[in-house]
C-alpha cells in the first residue's frame, strides 16, 4: 500500500497545474468541441465558461487560448521571449529578414511600387490559399508525430502543389525584373529593390534567391487579403449604419471636394474615417487568432503552468467584443474611440488587429494606407446602395474562416457616381 501511496504521491506531484479547460476524449483531445466553420467564436464560447487563460487539448497538441486583454498582455508582453511564434509559419531566419526590408525606407518605397504591379499580373487567389494552410487547424497539423496523416488527408501534395505554382510565378518575375535591370523611367519594384540588396550585400546578412521569394510571398500574402477584408467589412458595417456612411462621406466630400478627387496627400484630415476603421478593426481583426506562438520553454502564468511546446492562441476577435472592456460590444459605433486613448497601434491589449509585442506586425502603417486611401475613394465618388433592391436588414454579417475572416457572401452593392458641382 505505502509503495502505491508513494507511487501516487510522485505521479500527483509531477502533474502540471493546468489552465482549465473542456472535457477531452482519448486521441482526439477537446478537437470534437471545436467542430464548425468558426473557430473563433467557438473558442470565444468556451473561454467564457472556462476564463480567459484556458487550457486546450486538440489530438497531440497542447494549447493554450488568450482571451483577454490582461492575459494578452502577460502573454505578448512578459513572456514575448519564451513564445516565439510557430515554427511551421515561421522560417524565423526569413521573417526577421522580411521585418528588416519592410522597416527599411527603400524596402518601403519598393513595396507600394511592387504592389501594383504584382496585382496587375498573376498573385490572384493564390494568397487565400496560403491562409487557408496557414491557419493552423487542418487535422494533420494536430497530429505531428503522424506523418501519414500528411497525405491520408491530402494536405501535403496541396502544399507542395501551391508551393510549385508560386515558386514558378517567383521565379518568373525575379527573371523579368533581371532582364529589364537599368531600363530608363521603370520605377523600382519591390523585386528591384530586393535584388539590388542581394546584390550590393549591405544588409547584415546574405540575402540568397530563396530568400528573396519567401520575403515577396510574406510581403503579399500577409499585407493583401488582410487589407481587402477590413475594406470589405468597413463598407458593409457602413451600410448597415447609414449614419455612419452618411457622416463619413460628407466628412471626405468636404475634405476633397476643392480637388475634385481623393490624394494621399488630404488622408490625415480624415479624422472620422479613422474612428471608422479603427471600429472595423474592433468588430473584424481579419486575423482573429492572430499568429500562433509556441512556448519554447515550460513556465507560469497567472499561476499555471504552461508546458513547452504549447501552442498558444491569442483570440483577438474575442478580446474586442468583450464586454468588460467596450460598452455595448457588438454595436458598431466608431465615436467611441472620440477622446479615447486606446488605439490599436500594439500599447493597448483590448485592440489588437495587428498583434503586439515583438512580433506585431511590421507592415501596419502600410496595411493602413491601403485600407484608408481606397476606402476614401469609394466613399467619396460613390452613393451605395444594396444590389438587386435587397434591404439592409437582408444585409448579412456571416463570416468565413481561413487565416483571414471575411464575409461568407459576397458584398454586390451599386455604386451610383457622385459629382462635386451636382453635390
Ligand atoms: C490591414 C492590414 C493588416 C493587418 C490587420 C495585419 C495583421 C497582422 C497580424 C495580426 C500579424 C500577427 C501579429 C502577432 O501575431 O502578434 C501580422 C504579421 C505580419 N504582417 Fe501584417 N497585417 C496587415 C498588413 C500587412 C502588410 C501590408 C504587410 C507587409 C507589407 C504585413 C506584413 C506582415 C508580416 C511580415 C508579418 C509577420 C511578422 C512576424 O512573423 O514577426 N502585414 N500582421
Amino acid at each position: 500500500m505505502l509503495v502505491r501511496l508513494g507511487k501516487r504521491f510522485r505521479t500527483e506531484s509531477s502533474t502540471p497545474n493546468l489552465p482549465p479547460g473542456p472535457w477531452k476524449l482519448p486521441v482526439i483531445g477537446s478537437l470534437h468541441l471545436l467542430a464548425g466553420p468558426l473557430p473563433h467564436q467557438k473558442l470565444r464560447d468556451m473561454a467564457e465558461k472556462y476564463g480567459s487563460l484556458m487550457h486546450l487539448q486538440l489530438g497531440q497538441l497542447s494549447n493554450i487560448v488568450v482571451s483577454s486583454p490582461q492575459t494578452a498582455a502577460e502573454v505578448m508582453r512578459t513572456h514575448d521571449i519564451i513564445f516565439s511564434i510557430a515554427k511551421d509559419l515561421c522560417a524565423g531566419d526569413v521573417k526577421s529578414k522580411t521585418c528588416a526590408i519592410v522597416h527599411s525606407d527603400s524596402g518601403r518605397r519598393g513595396i507600394e511600387a511592387g504592389y501594383s504591379n504584382f496585382f496587375k499580373s498573376r498573385i490572384t487567389s493564390q494568397p487565400q490559399e496560403v491562409l487557408r494552410f496557414g491557419a493552423g487547424f487542418n487535422v494533420a497539423d494536430l497530429f505531428p508525430s503522424a506523418k501519414l496523416l500528411e497525405y491520408i488527408t491530402g494536405l501535403r501534395p496541396k502544399v507542395e502543389r501551391l508551393h510549385q505554382n508560386l515558386d514558378k510565378i517567383f521565379e518568373s518575375v525575379i527573371d523579368e525584373h533581371k532582364a529589364s535591370k537599368g531600363i530608363e523611367g521603370e520605377p523600382d519594384g519591390l523585386v528591384d529593390v530586393l535584388l539590388n540588396l542581394q546584390e550590393n550585400g549591405d544588409l547584415e546578412f546574405p540575402l540568397t534567391t530563396d530568400n528573396i521569394k519567401a520575403v515577396i510571398m510574406d510581403i503579399f500574402i500577409a499585407g493583401s487579403d488582410t487589407s481587402f477584408t477590413t475594406l470589405e467589412w468597413a463598407m458593409s458595417e457602413m451600410l448597415k449604419t447609414p449614419r455612419v456612411m452618411q457622416k463619413a462621406q460628407a466628412e471626405v466630400r468636404q475634405v476633397f471636394n476643392r480637388k475634385g478627387n481623393v490624394d494621399s496627400e488630404g488622408l490625415h484630415e480624415l479624422e472620422y474615417l479613422k474612428l471608422v476603421i479603427s471600429e472595423t478593426f474592433r468588430l473584424h481583426p481579419p486575423l482573429p487568432l492572430l499568429l500562433p506562438r509556441e512556448c519554447s520553454q515550460g513556465c507560469k502564468i497567472n499561476g499555471y503552468d504552461i508546458p513547452v511546446k504549447s501552442r498558444v492562441i491569442v483570440n483577438a476577435w474575442a478580446i474586442g467584443r468583450n464586454s468588460e472592456y467596450w460598452d455595448e460590444a457588438e454595436r458598431f459605433y466608431p465615436e467611441r474611440f472620440i477622446n479615447s486613448s486606446v488605439d490599436y497601434k500594439g500599447a493597448n491589449f483590448e485592440l489588437i488587429p495587428f498583434g503586439a509585442g515583438r512580433r506585431m506586425c511590421p507592415g501596419m502603417l502600410f496595411g493602413i494606407a491601403n485600407v484608408e486611401l481606397p476606402l476614401a475613394k469609394l466613399l467619396y465618388h460613390f452613393d451605395w446602395k444594396l444590389a438587386g433592391g435587397r434591404k439592409l436588414e437582408d444585409l448579412d454579417m456571416d463570416e468565413v474562416f481561413g487565416a483571414v475572416v471575411r464575409r461568407k457572401n459576397d458584398l454586390c452593392l451599386v455604386p451610383t457616381p457622385y459629382s462635386p458641382v451636382a453635390g
